[in-house]
């Protein structure tokens, strides 16, 4: 079925009204959002615990969302929704607009190209340290060494943006705190008395250490140590009447936004690349031609260059992040009107009154055979051959994700150190080889990029490529 000749979206049928499709919505979305497109159309409303969202699937619709030519569409109730889940902020309606006025084009200047120069160099040495730690381990069994990947690439990924953004005063170990709330967001939105116990006690314990890490560190105006996207951030918040326990809500959620997507992207790209040994192969020969032709063979050199410097090098490791975040990410742009107005999709137009909540199924894109040739399969060379092609794993429009430069590039430094300084196979636990074995992911858990499930652990089995090659990065 389409709009009708008003433009109202056909509304998804459900038993319970008032619940609607929540239970199905949160055991696998996808998987619903696909079942309501073959039953409704591309343009469909579908009610979930008494909300009702309006989702457009088809690209004509999405970019239309996206363009939002009669300005009419704001992003409050997602920002809403995560400092109040992610950072237990009581005055979400304040922060959302203290968000949205104050901090974001802060933090767009500071991850603009130009302003990243500033933030990569204690990335990218955080990061080098990290991967020297696993190398050593690695040195000390002749054999190579089995190691668990999930924690592995998130732990390391987690120590260097935060380093990076917060400074040496970071408190590092509130890592497995900040794994719990993300496993478990969504029972931080809903707050199921018993259910979310334990990850409501996780959450409290990361704010705690939040608000320590302010009084440690902020003295004459800002914060040692962190960088100055960070500081200033600190420092508009205490400008407000904000209390301590809301500021360090705030700042909770965005170090959610900053790290939950980008240290999950990097994992895929090397599950995906060790699945697949004809493009790991071409991978591990570009990694070693630009180091070797760019960089003089010196992987200290490569990680001194500035951002800036680094965007033109290694075309297949980017087609490999782009092709890892058109196919690990759930839909997840969701726009609220603030005006009447309306949507052209594929099935015509679709009425928007002031109020309505909207989705952009990003994953409908992304998974459309007409738009992407086989579109289930990880194509590491997808992005390199057609350089127009787009994907929508950071939105679009004005909301396009402010750090994607961040993200693309941790995810390309992660990926060129591993190739760099080891021979990889991908194995199970017992040691025996995983290929073929791609994790489900955690559809449950999952908000934006995929969370993969944690019944099935990979391990890769890691062995140092040669000691002149790994000796260049050992300080003793
Ligand atoms: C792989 C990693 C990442 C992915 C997949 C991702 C994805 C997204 C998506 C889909 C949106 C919503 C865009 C829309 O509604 O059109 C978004 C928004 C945003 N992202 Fe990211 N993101 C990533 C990393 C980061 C990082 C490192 C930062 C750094 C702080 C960041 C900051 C933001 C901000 C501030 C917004 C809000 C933009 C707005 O509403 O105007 N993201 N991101």
């Amino acid at each position: 079925r389409s709009s009708d000749s008003e433009g109202c979206a056909p509304t998804v049928w459900s038993l319970i009204p008032w619940v609607g499709g929540a239970l199905q919505y949160g055991k696998d979305s996808i998987r619903y959002l696909n079942q309501c497109r073959t039953h409704y159309g591309s343009a469909f409303k579908m009610v979930l615990a008494g909300r009702v969202i309006t989702v457009i699937c088809d690209t004509k619709g999405i970019d239309n969302i996206f363009r939002d030519r009669s300005k009419a569409f704001n992003t409050h109730l997602a920002h809403h929704q995560i400092a109040e889940a992610m950072g237990n902020v009581k005055r979400a309606n304040d922060i959302v607009h203290i968000i949205n006025d104050r901090l974001l084009p802060l933090v767009t200047r500071a991850l603009s190209r130009e302003g990243l120069d500033k933030i990569v160099p204690a990335f990218n040495e955080d990061i080098g340290r990290s991967i020297e730690a696993m190398a050593r381990q690695v040195r000390n069994s002749p054999n190579g060494k089995a190691i668990s990947l999930l924690p592995f690439v998130s732990e390391s990924i987690y120590h260097a943006v935060s380093k990076a953004a917060f400074g040496p005063l970071f408190p590092f170990d509130t890592y497995d705190d900040f794994e719990a709330c993300d496993a478990d967001l969504v029972l931080l939105i809903s707050r199921i008395p018993i259910l979310s116990r334990n990850v409501l006690k996780a959450q409290g314990r990361y704010l705690h250490a939040l608000m320590d890490y302010m009084r440690r560190g902020w003295s004459e105006g800002h914060l040692e140590g962190a960088s100055a996207m960070i500081s200033d951030l600190v420092s508009v918040l205490k400008d407000t009447d904000l209390d301590e326990s809301d500021i360090a809500g705030t700042l909770f959620t965005i170090v959610w936004g900053m790290q939950a997507n980008t240290m999950r992207i990097p994992y895929w790209i090397l599950v995906f690349l060790l699945n697949d040994p004809a493009a790991a192969a071409r991978v591990q020969e570009e990694v070693d031609r630009e180091i070797r032709d760019n960089f003089g063979g010196d992987i200290k050199r490569f990680l001194a260059t500035p951002y800036t410097a680094l965007e033109s090098h290694f075309p297949l490791v980017d087609s490999c992040v782009k092709e890892a975040l058109r196919i690990g990410i759930l839909q997840s742009a969701l726009r609220q009107a603030h005006a009447d107005t309306e949507i052209i999709s594929e099935t015509g137009r679709v009425r928007i009154r002031k109020g309505d909540i909207i989705m952009a199924n990003i994953s409908a894109f992304h998974m459309d055979p007409e738009v992407f040739e086989d579109p289930r399969t990880f194509r590491a060379d997808r992005y390199l051959n057609d350089k127009k092609k787009i994907h929508l794993g950071f939105g679009g429009g004005s909301h396009l994700c402010k750090g994607r430069f961040l993200a693309m590039h941790v995810a390309k430094v992660f990926v060129v150190m591993c190739f760099k300084m080891f021979d990889m196979k991908l194995v199970d636990a017992s040691g025996k080889s995983a290929i073929g074995n791609l994790p489900p992911p955690d559809t449950r858990r999952s908000i934006s990029v995929l969370r993969p499930s944690s019944e099935v652990e990979l391990f890769v089995h890691a062995r140092i490529r040669g000691e002149k090659d790994g000796s260049l990065l050992f300080s003793s």
